[in-house]
């Protein structure tokens, strides 16, 4: 008999080398590395290269690779004339997913991916990879001044991905506290071992599609507010919420009426997420950066934290990365239907290195179902159906 785990808890569907999650003791890794130890010493290229290739790079090879990624900063000529069109009110997930399938369009080659067992050597694979992570940032960051109607800031090739992703947005020199905020935000978003999106990636990636498609299929898996999507809704709710002292009546409304509280419980945590713990710390850092002062959405999410561990911590459901990432960026200034995006640029590392671990030991996902449907039966002409719908 066939068993039918609904949202696939607890079954494996692929064997991956790349990030290590303990969900009971808060633990995340990446390529044996603890997650807590990148985000103090390492940069997202330095994380990216370390996903990719499964080893901490030399200083030789993250200078080639950083030469390589700034040279691609710069986006299609075709691709800015298209966004032009885009309506201003779209959300940048949709203008993300949109441009990279796009992008594919012009950057043929897919048919090396039918030789399984070469395509981890392949110049288009490792090519592709950079091409898409380069591209991630500058199109996010180019949509905030085309959806205002103004032309996009040009691409800095002496800058750091998360350094240009500021310049590019506010047009202005990246202060160096908010590009190492935004730089350790990149390490923490880059990776989670097999979550909705990067399934996505996989199914995708099994059919031997382009990386163009592969990535397209993810970003739109991680626009959902279940999943990526839930750092938007966070601030939302806070700014609904209003006040600390609104918190405990709110939270038992929702909760009786079974809705959910954005940013919290995850599927493989029954802790505090850990980059939930590192994103807290860097929203405290930049409250005190700016004179210590706390405001209400703050100190309305600190609330939240207390009352949720009370009324849910017996489920294991504590906030996890959409929570304080969603509170740290609206702390940054970055309008809120942003926030998601910016997840998929630094998402874009780990869907890519498990699009490449797949396709160098490919087999197409084809799951089963369990029927439940209509034995065989006679099909009646229209004229015979009668009245009823
Ligand atoms: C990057 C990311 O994707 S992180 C996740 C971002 N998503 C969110 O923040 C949305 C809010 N959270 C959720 O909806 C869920 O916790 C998910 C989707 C993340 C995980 O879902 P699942 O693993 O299927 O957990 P499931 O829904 O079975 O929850 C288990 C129990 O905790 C409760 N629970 C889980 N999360 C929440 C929540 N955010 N608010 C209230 N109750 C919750 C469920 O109601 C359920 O209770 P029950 O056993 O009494 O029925
Ligand atoms: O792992 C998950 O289910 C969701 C996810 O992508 C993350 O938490 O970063």
């Amino acid at each position: 008999m066939t068993e039918f785990l609904p949202g696939l808890e607890g079954v494996a569907a692929t064997k991956s080398a790349i990030s290590f999650i303990d969900g009971e003791k808060g633990i995340l890794s990446y390529r044996g590395y603890p997650l807590e130890t990148l985000a103090a010493n390492s940069t997202f290229e330095e994380t990216t290269l370390l996903l990719l290739e499964g080893e901490l790079p030399t200083d030789t090879s993250l200078k080639s690779f950083v030469k390589d990624l700034r040279a691609h900063y710069r986006t299609k000529y075709h691709i800015r004339e298209m966004m032009r069109h885009f309506p201003a009110t779209g959300h940048p997930m949709d203008m993300l997913q949109t441009a990279v399938s796009s992008l594919g369009m012009f950057y043929p080659g897919t048919e090396c991916l039918t030789d399984a067992n070469s395509c981890e050597d392949i110049d288009y694979v490792r090519n592709m990879t950079v091409n898409i992570i380069a591209q991630m940032a500058p199109l996010v960051a180019m949509w905030e001044h085309m959806r205002q109607g103004y032309d996009p800031v040009e691409p800095r090739s002496d800058l750091s991905v998360a350094e240009n992703l500021l310049y590019m947005f506010t047009g202005q020199e990246p202060d160096p506290l908010m590009a190492r905020i935004m730089d350790v935000c990149l390490i923490l978003h880059a990776e989670h071992t097999l979550n909705a999106s990067t399934f996505a990636a996989l199914v995708a990636g099994s059919t031997l599609a382009s990386p163009y498609a592969v990535i397209s299929a993810a970003i739109g898996t991680l626009s959902g507010p279940l999943h990526g999507g839930a750092n938007q809704m966070v601030v939302g709710m806070l700014k609904e919420i209003g006040a600390p002292d609104k918190v405990e009546a709110w939270v038992d409304h929702k909760l009786a009426n079974k809705e959910v509280i954005w940013g919290m419980g995850h599927r493989e945590y029954k802790v505090k997420d850990p980059r939930a713990k590192i994103l807290h710390k860097l929203v405290e850092k930049l409250v005190q950066e700016r004179g210590g002062h706390l405001d209400q959405m703050f100190e309305t999410a600190l609330k939240l934290e207390e009352v949720c561990a009370d009324r849910l911590g017996h489920k294991g459901v504590y906030p996890n990365v959409d929570f304080y990432s969603g509170i740290l960026y609206s702390e940054m200034g970055i309008p809120e239907d942003q926030f998601t995006a910016l997840f998929a640029v630094a998402r874009s590392a780990g869907w890519l290195a498990h699009w490449r671990e797949q396709i160098a030991n490919n087999r197409i996902y084809r799951p089963t179902q369990i029927y439940i449907g209509s034995e065989q039966r006679e099909y009646v002409p229209i004229s015979k159906r009668g009245a009823k719908p």
